[in-house]
C-alpha cells in the first residue's frame, strides 16, 4: 500500500507524511496512511510464506480497520500494535493452500485461522451465532497488494501493549502519537463499536430502550 495519508494536508493540497516519531505504532501508518477508493471492493490476501501462500480472497471492502495493541491479533515482526478490520463472512473465501491453515485457538470468541508454516493469521471467523459481532470476519488488509482499503480509523486495547511487553512508564507517548496520526486511542473498541455490542446485549436481554 501507499503511505500518502488522508489526514495530513500539504501546504499546497497534497498529502504529506505524518512528523517523524521515534515512537513506533505499525509499519502502515507510522508514515501517514492513504485514504480509502471510492468503488473499491476488496482484493487477495496474502501470507508471508515464499512458496505455496495461503490466498484468501475479500470480496468487499473492509469497515471499522484500527490498529489493535491486544495479545490476541497478528502483528507483523517488530510491530507493537496489529491492524485490523471486519468484512461480512460472506465475502470471504480461501483461494489457495487452504490445507495450510489452523485454528490458533479455538476456545477463543474469534477464530484465528493462520498459516502453519509462516504464522501470519489470514482471518478470524465468530462461529457463536449469539456473538454481537457475528457475521464479521477479522482480516489484516495489510496482507494484499491492492490499494484503496478503508484506513484505520481509531486505536483499541491500547493499553493491552503492556501485556506484550511494552513499558507502562512510555504510555503516555504512545497514546500522544496516536493522537497525532489520527487514530483517537481507546482501552477497548471504538465507542460505536463499544455501543453496537451493548445495544445486542441490552436486546437479549430485554431491556432495549426504545
Ligand atoms: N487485554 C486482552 C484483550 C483481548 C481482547 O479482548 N481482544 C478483543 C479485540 S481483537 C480485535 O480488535 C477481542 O474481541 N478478543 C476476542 C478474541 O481474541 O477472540 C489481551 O490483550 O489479550
Ligand atoms: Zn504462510
Ligand atoms: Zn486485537
Amino acid at each position: 500500500m501507499s503511505f500518502l495519508s488522508g489526514i495530513f494536508g500539504g501546504a499546497d493540497g497534497k498529502p504529506s507524511a505524518p512528523p517523524p516519531s521515534s515512537v513506533k505504532i505499525h509499519p502502515q501508518v507510522d508514515n501517514g496512511y492513504a485514504p480509502a477508493q471510492p468503488g473499491f471492493a476488496g482484493g487477495t490476501l496474502s501470507c508471508h510464506c515464499k512458496s505455496n501462500p495461503v490466498k484468501v480472497r475479500i470480496s468487499a471492502q473492509s469497515a471499522h480497520n484500527h490498529v489493535c495493541g491486544c495479545t490476541k491479533c497478528w502483528k507483523p515482526a517488530g510491530a507493537v500494535f496489529s491492524q485490523i478490520a471486519v468484512v461480512p463472512k460472506e465475502a470471504v473465501s480461501v483461494v489457495a493452500n487452504g490445507d495450510k491453515l489452523q485454528i490458533v485457538n479455538p476456545a477463543a470468541p474469534i477464530q484465528r485461522y493462520a498459516c502453519k508454516d509462516c504464522g501470519v493469521h489470514m482471518y478470524g471467523r465468530i462461529e457463536n451465532t449469539e456473538h454481537p459481532l457475528y457475521g464479521l470476519d477479522f482480516i489484516h488488509t495489510e496482507l494484499s497488494n491492492e490499494d484503496g482499503w478503508s484506513p484505520p480509523e481509531f486505536a483499541a486495547f491500547v493499553s493491552s501493549i503492556i501485556e506484550s511487553g511494552y513499558p507502562p512508564a512510555k504510555m503516555d507517548d504512545v497514546r500522544a502519537r496516536l493522537r497525532e496520526l489520527g487514530l483517537e486511542p481507546y482501552d477497548a473498541l471504538s465507542p460505536p463499536i463499544m455501543d453496537l455490542i451493548a445495544t445486542h446485549t441490552a436486546k437479549k436481554n430485554g431491556v432495549l430502550a426504545a
